[in-house]
């Protein structure tokens, strides 16, 4: 069964939905690393029904073996292999046209995602030290957190080996995006199947920046609605970690997210125009060097960076204040690797 393919208005808006090599991509092989965690677990499962992949690579530090052979009886065509700890990871990745790395701790209550940093900067750095030398013409598609600091960790591993391609590698945002288009189509009653708005910024707090005004279809909001529902969307990963109440942060959402990017980079792939809001390295906004824009993506990654687009004097704002924020975050994260 293919993920569902969402239409809207423009193309833009009908790729934001759902979402443009690697190397073969006949037969794409998409490995996840970390693939037996609370994300891990039903990313698999909706990429394993992904009819565009043919391989489905699986690894983890803990499980991947249930994992896998659980995975594997499900009839669909994508073969599912298991891979576990470090002496396997080369070969998990290897020939992987996308990699998705949702490895790493979660929050509890009371934590900010800056706080998985000590635990988190550490397991991106070393999973992207081996995909930059064995898959080094894979998209690379990083969940874990804290984001806005493990994609410049992830670019500056992939500088010292010396194989960056600043179109390959990829913060997964597309959760902010889900979450705004469900707002929205809740708070309106639209069509949540057709509902679009781009999030810019980054993954965290006051960096996510859900432009409202871009909605597609047009919706009108009050100044009211704009002030609660911003924020809202803002502090929804808290929302779901406060709800969980210590057993983690969002994973079934979040698996939806992860697995409707990466359907969205497979199709680019193949040669479709698709576009998609992620954090990547950018020049969209003066004075920082990563931003989640929407991005025209093709076969080797972001093909086009779309900009913010026009944006209202309240949104201009909220992307003034997150400026600060991220270059502290992108700072923190480049020192990590950099010294
Ligand atoms: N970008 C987003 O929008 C978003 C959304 C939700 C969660 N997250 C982040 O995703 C990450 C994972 O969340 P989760 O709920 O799946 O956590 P989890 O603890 O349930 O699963 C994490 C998995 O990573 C594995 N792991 C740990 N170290 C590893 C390593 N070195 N190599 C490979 N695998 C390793 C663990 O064994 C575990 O299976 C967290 O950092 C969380 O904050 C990001
Ligand atoms: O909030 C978290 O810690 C997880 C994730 O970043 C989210 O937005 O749900």
């Amino acid at each position: 069964m293919a993920l569902p393919v969402k239409s809207a208005g423009s193309v833009m808006s009908a790729s934001l939905r759902l979402v443009a090599v690697r190397n073969s991509s006949s037969k794409p092989k998409v490995a996840v690393l970390g693939a037996s965690g609370g994300i891990g677990q039903p990313l698999g499962l909706l990429l394993k029904q992904d009819p565009l992949i043919a391989h489905l690579s699986l690894y983890d530090v803990v499980n991947t073996p249930g994992v896998a052979a659980d995975l594997s009886h499900i009839d669909s065509n994508a073969k599912v292999s298991a891979h576990t700890g470090p002496a396997e990871l080369a070969a998990a990745v290897e020939g992987a046209d996308v990699i998705v790395i949702p490895a790493g701790v979660p929050r509890k209550p009371g934590m900010t995602r800056d706080d998985l940093f000590n635990t988190n900067a550490g397991i991106v750095r070393d999973l992207c030290q081996t995909i930059a030398k064995v898959a080094p013409k894979a998209l690379v598609a990083i969940i874990t957190n804290p984001v806005n600091s493990t994609v410049p960790i992830a670019v500056e591993v992939f500088k010292k080996a010396g194989s960056y391609d600043k179109r390959r590698i990829f913060g997964v945002t597309t959760l902010d995006v889900v979450r705004s288009q469900a707002f929205v189509s809740d708070l309106k009653g639209t069509d949540a199947s057709k509902t679009v708005v781009p999030v810019v910024g980054g993954h965290a707090g006051i960096t996510i920046i859900p432009l409202l005004s871009q909605t597609s279809p047009k919706v009108s909001f009050t100044q009211p609605e704009i002030e609660k529902l911003t924020p809202r969307i803002q502090d929804a990963g808290t929302e779901v970690v406060n709800a969980k109440a210590g057993a983690g942060s969002a994973t079934l959402s979040m698996a939806l997210a992860g697995a409707r990017f990466a359907n969205s980079l497979l199709r680019a792939l193949k040669g479709e125009k698709v576009v998609q809001c992620a954090y990547v390295e950018s020049e969209a906004v003066k004075g920082v060097n990563f931003f989640s824009t929407p991005l025209e993506l093709g076969p080797n990654g972001v093909e086009k960076i779309l900009g913010v687009g026009k944006v209202t004097p309240f949104e201009q704002k909220l992307i003034d204040a997150s400026v600060p924020e991220l270059n502290k975050n992108i700072a923190k994260g480049v020192k990590f690797v950099s010294g």
